[in-house]
């Protein structure tokens, strides 16, 4: 910890620090029912960014985590982010974005937390054991859609921050926020946004995000990501749905010809049959390969904990490297199939397939772009079908990696060290963070992923939840990043040099 008097950086002594750690953890230990409180207000509202009819609730939810970062004294933006054209045509606002401030003093380091408070779809009727808006304790565990992705990480970023002004303790970095509301719609309009505001981060040092979990039950940093290629396969006929005892047998339907397409992408072993898919997948080094065989991974736990018991492959070592440095390719959904109960006798006229292919370093999402248009073309011509087919790209999001040299890395280890006593485990993470490489590439600051949920919190699952635990020592690890990235930030040898 460093106290500022003037422009004279003075470390706080061992002893001292040793106190004030002390009292931040007790400070989070007897707060933490409210924190938890506080995650069940965010939880109650259903910002699901899918849902076109939820789009008032998810602006609600900007507003509120707006209020909530304005209470920690920050200065704070919401920026009208336009509107967006869905896939039928109609026109809705997109949420405001948040961008905030709260500290400008130059003689400490400025770290920028992204965050998002949208969420996934989530219905009671899916599967879940409790209703997916109210948070529910059981357990330890607290359930509800949001609660590990995003919005208890981002409380647990806000709780650190409010700790520090509770127990009125100088905060050691100076602090930013960029908190969005489309995260799960692969970030539209995030990109021009942060080149709009490129200026917001011209004294930002580090940047991070807390938008993953763990492996396993051991605690982690993330160095690298997946990218995502969206995409929609539409097959339309005629101009409206038909009665299949009248119309059977003599048309040539969409969904035989959609389910021959997407059934064409990926084979049994898991293998994408496009031509060229895996040409520019980056060639496994020898000291990637020595980051692997470091990990803590039980490959028996994570079967477990995704309740299926057979995955394509056996090893562990085949598996991390499937979900981290391989694409894979996803059948999501058909829109405008039946998919109700009963047994509706219908020909639907227009269908549209959605998949998606995980990008991995170093493949082009044009370059896939093409493959797949060319590729679909192809498989639809053995069909001799009259119908049209159109594909599009959705989202385009690229695969990051982190420089895992950075001194925000060694201060996220030394938190970590200090909340568990362990040191964690380096790891990559199967989905996708859309602005990870954005924010590398535009403002050329570190990006470090400090995930606090567990491995079996089942994010976009049903019955997603975050431990207690997990919530409560998240906060205490925010709160001790902020101290130890403020002891390397200046130092010329294991850390950056000052700002001037
Ligand atoms: N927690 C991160 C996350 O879930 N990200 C989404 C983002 C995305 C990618 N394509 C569409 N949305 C993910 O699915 O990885
Ligand atoms: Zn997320
Ligand atoms: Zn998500």
């Amino acid at each position: 910890m460093i106290i500022c008097t003037q422009l004279i950086m003075i470390p706080l002594g061992a002893e001292a620090e040793e106190k004030q750690v002390k009292d931040l953890f007790s400070y989070i230990n007897t707060h933490q029912d409210e924190f938890v409180q506080n995650l069940k207000d965010w939880l109650a509202v259903p910002s699901d960014s899918s849902d076109p009819e939820l789009r008032e609730e998810l602006t609600r939810m900007i507003n509120i985590a707006a209020d909530r970062i304005k209470s920690l004294g920050a200065r704070v933006e919401v920026i009208d982010m336009g509107s967006e054209k869905l896939h039928n045509g109609q026109i809705i606002p997109f949420p405001p974005a948040i961008l905030a401030e709260l500290g400008k003093d130059p003689t400490k380091g400025t770290v920028c937390f992204y965050g998002h408070v949208d969420v996934q779809p989530a219905k009671k009727e899916d599967g879940w054991s409790t209703d997916p808006y109210t948070l529910t304790e059981i357990n330890g565990n607290l359930y509800g859609r949001g609660a590990t992705d995003n919005k208890g990480p981002v409380l647990a970023w806000i709780h650190a921050v409010e700790t520090y002004k509770a127990l009125k303790k100088d905060i050691p970095v100076n602090l930013k926020f960029i908190i969005e509301g489309v995260e799960e719609t692969g970030s539209p309009g995030l990109e021009d946004l942060i080149e709009k505001h490129i200026h917001f981060f011209s004294d930002v040092d580090y940047i991070v995000i807390s938008d993953n979990v763990r492996l396993s039950k051991k605690p982690a940093l993330t160095y690298g990501t997946r990218g995502n290629a969206y995409f929609f396969v539409e097959v339309e006929g005629g101009k409206k749905d038909l009665h299949s005892g009248t119309f059977g047998g003599i048309l040539h339907e969409p969904m035989r010809d959609l389910v021959y397409i997407l059934a064409n992408l990926v084979d049994s072993s898991g293998q994408i049959l496009i031509p060229g898919m895996y040409d520019d997948v980056a060639p496994l080094t020898k000291e990637e390969q020595k980051l692997y065989d470091d990990i803590e991974f039980d490959l028996e736990e994570h079967k477990n904990s995704s309740c299926v018991d057979t995955y394509l492959y056996n090893t562990s070592d085949e598996v991390l490297k499937h979900l981290w440095r391989y694409p894979s390719l996803s059948i999501h959904g058909i829109e405008g199939a039946f998919s109700d109960t009963g047994s509706k006798t219908v020909i639907p006229s227009k269908v549209t397939g959605k998949f998606s292919i995980r990008q991995v370093p170093n493949m082009k999402i044009p370059v896939v772009e093409k493959q797949v248009e060319k590729y679909i073309e192809d498989v639809f011509a053995r069909l001799h079908s009259p119908n049209k087919v159109t594909v599009s790209l959705k989202i385009g999001a690229v695969p990051w990696l982190a420089n895992i040299d950075d001194p925000q890395y060694t201060a996220a280890k030394n938190a970590i060290t200090k909340v568990f006593d362990i040191t964690p485990d380096m790891i990559r993470d199967g989905s996708t963070i859309p602005l990870a490489k954005t924010f590398q590439d535009l403002t050329k600051k570190s990006v470090l992923m400090l995930p606090i949920g567990g491995a079996d919190d089942g994010e976009h699952s049903q019955n997603e939840k975050i431990s207690r635990f997990n919530y409560i020592e998240g906060t205490k690890v925010f709160a001790c990043f902020f101290q130890e990235l403020s002891k390397l930030h200046g130092d010329p040898i294991n850390g950056m040099p000052l700002k001037n």
